[in-house]
């Protein structure tokens, strides 16, 4: 990633889902890139289905695109940091042979994101104990990102111990912010919270990656009616690309600016990829941030 500048990403999740593998399995990873390319994006995520650096260095070449980061479950509370380390090293082993930018981690311990339970009321919480044994393995992790040039940055999650901005407050106030940094997602901030403003106020200088998700609002207050998982939630259309849903793009993007954010926006949209086309909702993004993001800034703008 340049010096002082924004990259645009857009993540494979609207192709495949690593959440539901089944979903989207036809498109392939070169299929995926080539996509990418025709709706003007820099770079991508890498998906659970990436095949070994050499392969997907290839295809990236081929296309001029970059790779900001990839997901991590980390299990510090079930494991401990010992046995995370491990499965950490080789994670960020591969993302430093394919150039990436940031190591994205989730704790999932007792994370209900994956099972059936009613994402809206049953996420869990963690002891005080539990508390100090995850923000000190952070620690951990993040030096070791660092040692392949990477930063960790935390996603906040639904149906995860790490959801609301109370728990963002303490998970930073907890560690280190030498080691560890913080992804902002809106879509999963507004939808536990209701809003998504107040965390982009109070954690900007930690905010080192940042998903840009989108809420239909009234898929969202169905979903909470019915009391629907996190999996059926995007299923039934709960998210999807800026411009599309109820969040206010242009006053985020100010924000980022005026903080003088430097790092990946990636676009974030899981949806069903045989209802929601993927290369159309990849260039509905694509005309969004042009014309009401990038457009509306000038030329404080920052496009490659
Ligand atoms: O960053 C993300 C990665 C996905 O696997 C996850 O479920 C999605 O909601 C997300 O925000
Ligand atoms: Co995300």
């Amino acid at each position: 990633m340049e010096e002082g500048k924004i990259s645009w990403g857009i993540a494979p999740i609207g192709w495949r889902n690593d959440d539901i593998p089944e979903i989207g399995a036809e498109n392939t990873l070169q299929h995926l890139l080539s996509d990418i390319v025709v709706a003007g994006f820099q770079g991508t995520e890498v998906g659970g289905f990436f095949p070994e650096p050499k392969v997907l260095n290839k295809e990236l070449e081929l296309r001029n695109l970059k790779i900001a980061g990839q997901w991590f479950s980390s299990f510090l509370i079930r494991d401990g940091v010992e046995e995370v380390s491990k499965a950490f090293h080789k994670h960020c082993e591969y993302l430093q042979e394919v150039h990436g930018d940031v190591a994205v981690v989730s704790e999932q311990t007792y994370s209900i994101q994956g099972l059936n339970s009613n994402v809206f009321s049953e996420k869990p919480y963690f002891t005080d104990e539990e508390w100090v044994k995850l923000c000190r393995g952070l620690n951990e992790l993040g030096k070791i990102a660092k040692q392949y040039n990477l930063k960790l940055v935390y996603h906040h999650h639904m149906g995860t111990g790490i959801q609301t901005i109370e728990e963002v407050d303490r998970l930073m106030e907890s560690t280190d912010s030498n080691y560890v940094h913080l992804l902002y997602d809106t879509g999963h901030i507004y939808v536990s919270d209701g809003d998504y403003i107040s965390l982009l106020h109070k954690h900007m200088d930690r905010i080192k990656h940042v998903h840009f998700k989108d809420v239909r609002k009234d898929v969202m207050d169905q979903c909470k009616k019915s009391g629907k998982s996190f999996l059926h939630s995007f299923l039934s259309g709960m998210f999807t690309v800026p411009g599309d849903g109820c969040i206010d793009f242009v006053k985020v993007y100010k924000q980022l600016l005026d903080t003088n954010y430097q790092g990946w926006i990636v676009i974030e949209a899981e949806q069903d990829p045989s209802v929601a086309h993927p290369l159309e909702y990849a260039l509905m993004a694509r005309k969004y941030i042009d014309e009401k993001l990038i457009q509306k800034e000038g030329n404080r703008l920052v496009r490659n």
